[in-house]
Parts: C-alpha cells; sequence; structure tokens
C-alpha cells in the first residue's frame, strides 16, 4: 500500500497532539514504550497511571487488532517519568506508515530521549524456541525495499535529517545492559540477539518466505517495529527493542504447525511477567540518557 503523504500527521499535527497530552497527563515522559501483541501488561507496571483510550486523543489513530488494547498509559517506573502505548498500528490495518508512525513523533515532541518496542515475531532462527526473547540488534526493511518507508515524502528538518543512517539504529550499551539485567534475573537460557525482519502482513509467511528470510540473515520476522524505529532515531531518540518468539516460522513442507494469532497472544502471556521484570529492571538502571548503571 501506498498511500499518498499527507499534512494531517505532520509536525503541527503532532504537536497539537503533543501539546493536549501534555496538558492533560501527570508527568512528562522521558522513555517511551511500545507495547507489541499480547504484551500490553507492560503498561501495568506504571505507578500513579492515568490513561487516555486512542479514541480521546486527537489526530490518534484507533486500534483495530485484538491483543492491542488502545490505550495510552503514563506514570512512573521506578521513579522514571513514562508514556506507554498499550496497542500499537500495523501497515495492514490500512493506515499510511506516516500514520502508524506518528506516535513516535509525538513521544519526541513530548520530551522522551529512550523508546523501548517490543513485538511478538516468528523464530526464524533454528535455534529458536517459543517463548525466547530476542534482543533486536539490527533490522530489514522489506516494505522499505519497496519504497515504503517512514520518511519518504518531504523531509522536516525540525524532526531530522533527511537521510538518516540506520548502521547504529539500535543502542549497544541498552543491548549490553539487557543482556547483563537478564544475566542477574536468570533469564540467560531464553535471551537471544538476533535480526528482526518486518514484513506488511496480515498474512503469516508461507513456507518459501520463512526459508528466503532466513537465508537473507533475518532470526525473527514480525509486522511492525522497524517503522517506529527509523522514525524515532531520525527525530535523535534513543532506541531499545525486544522481540518475544511466540512461534516457530514453519521452514518444512512436513509440518502440521500453522501460525495463527491465539498462539502469539498466549505466548505473549505466559512470557509476560518476565518481560516486565526485564523492562522494568533496566529503565531503573538508566539514570540519564547517556549514563547507565552497568
Ligand atoms: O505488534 P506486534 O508486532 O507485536 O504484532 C504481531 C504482528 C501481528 O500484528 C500479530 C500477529 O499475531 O502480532
Ligand atoms: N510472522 C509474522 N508476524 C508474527 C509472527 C509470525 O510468525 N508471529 C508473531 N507475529
Amino acid at each position: 500500500m501506498f498511500p499518498e503523504s499527507s499534512t494531517d500527521y505532520g509536525y503541527e499535527a503532532c504537536k497539537a497532539t503533543a501539546d493536549w497530552l501534555l496538558e492533560h497527563a501527570p508527568v512528562r515522559p522521558l522513555v517511551g514504550i511500545v507495547c507489541g501483541s499480547g504484551l500490553g501488561g507492560l503498561a501495568d507496571m506504571l505507578k500513579d497511571q492515568k490513561f487516555f483510550s486512542y479514541s480521546e486523543i486527537p489526530n490518534f489513530p484507533k486500534s483495530t487488532v485484538h491483543g492491542h488494547a488502545g490505550r495510552l498509559v503514563f506514570g512512573n517506573l521506578k521513579g522514571k517519568p513514562c508514556v506507554c502505548m498499550q496497542g500499537r498500528f500495523h501497515l495492514y490495518e490500512g493506515y499510511s506508515i506516516q500514520k502508524i508512525t506518528m506516535p513516535i513523533r509525538i513521544f519526541k515532541l513530548m520530551g522522551v530521549e529512550t523508546v523501548i518496542l517490543t513485538n511478538a515475531a516468528g523464530g526464524l532462527n533454528q535455534d529458536y524456541k517459543v517463548g525466547d526473547v530476542m534482543i533486536i540488534k539490527d533490522h530489514i526493511n522489506m516494505p522499505g525495499f519497496a519504497g515504503n518507508n517512514p520518511l519518504c515524502g518531504q523531509n522536516d528538518d525540525r524532526f531530522g535529517i533527511r537521510f538518516p543512517c540506520m548502521s547504529d539504529a539500535y543502542d549497544k550499551e541498552m543491548m549490553q545492559l539487557a543482556q547483563k539485567v537478564g544475566n542477574e534475573l536468570g533469564y540467560s537460557h531464553f535471551l537471544k540477539e538476533g535480526v528482526y525482519c518486518v514484513l506488511g502482513g496480515p498474512s503469516f509467511e508461507t513456507i518459501a518466505e520463512c526459508r528466503m528470510l532466513n537465508r537473507l540473515g533475518a532470526d525473527a520476522v514480525g509486522m511492525s517495529t522497524v517503522h517506529e524505529v527509523i522514525v524515532a532515531r531520525h527525530s535523535g531518540m534513543r532506541v531499545f527493542a525486544l522481540s518475544l518468539i511466540t512461534n516457530k516460522a514453519v521452514m518444512d513442507y512436513s509440518s502440521e504447525e500453522k501460525a495463527n494469532h491465539e498462539e502469539v497472544l498466549q505466548t505473549g502471556e505466559q512470557r509476560s511477567q518476565q518481560l516486565v521484570k526485564l523492562v522494568s529492571t533496566m529503565v531503573s538502571r538508566m539514570t540519564h540518557p547517556n549514563d547507565f548503571k552497568l
């Protein structure tokens, strides 16, 4: 899908929404968290919560996917002011790529410095098991290969430069911190590091597609996150992202397995507590964007 870019999601619209939120929110957030499918429980870790349904936020898209509640939750996490998207937007919902990434620009305009993204993904790497958590170290932007990139259209220098670098998209210190915290919590056996590939969805991949993506170097496949990462990096925010491996991608013609959304949500629920613990401990160690207690 290649919708026309629109001024509806430009700087002025984002600024108006950010100002509206700051007027009504209890905190000015420094950390922005995006919950993947079935991972909305991450928002429950915020104390002194105030939430807004997406339908009441000016200019905001509406969530249409089961497992994405559609609420923006503000609160404190271990004393750090945070905002959490309990539900994200996907290309396959019919929104333009600019619209689905608009909340990330709103994060920026509210003062967010670090974005933590989570998603549910299919495991392509044969060593991965259902329930593994993959720290994303890099991505493959398949829709981008076909010209569908959230930065297409006129560049607005108030957000960032025309040609942003993506070879440093995923913050190395945050990745190190995740490994360290994961170790301390006894999560090392299910903590991996790998490459996430985004596709448009909503159909799950064919066997041939999974085999191809694996050969191209992808460890996990999903339908989100990368567009948000590109927009966050464009505007200079630090990015950390995690994939929960909710299912094994089917790579074998003799397999009876079939990818399905119910399994995705169920795995999310099963790993939810550990993900909350991992993310909240990481946030508690983030004393300042460039200052960690490793
Ligand atoms: O928002 P995420 O990427 O976690 O959602 C994944 C991709 C599809 O939206 C859905 C498929 O089950 O989960
Ligand atoms: N493919 C694409 N997206 C996904 C998958 C998958 O196997 N699992 C969860 N989200």
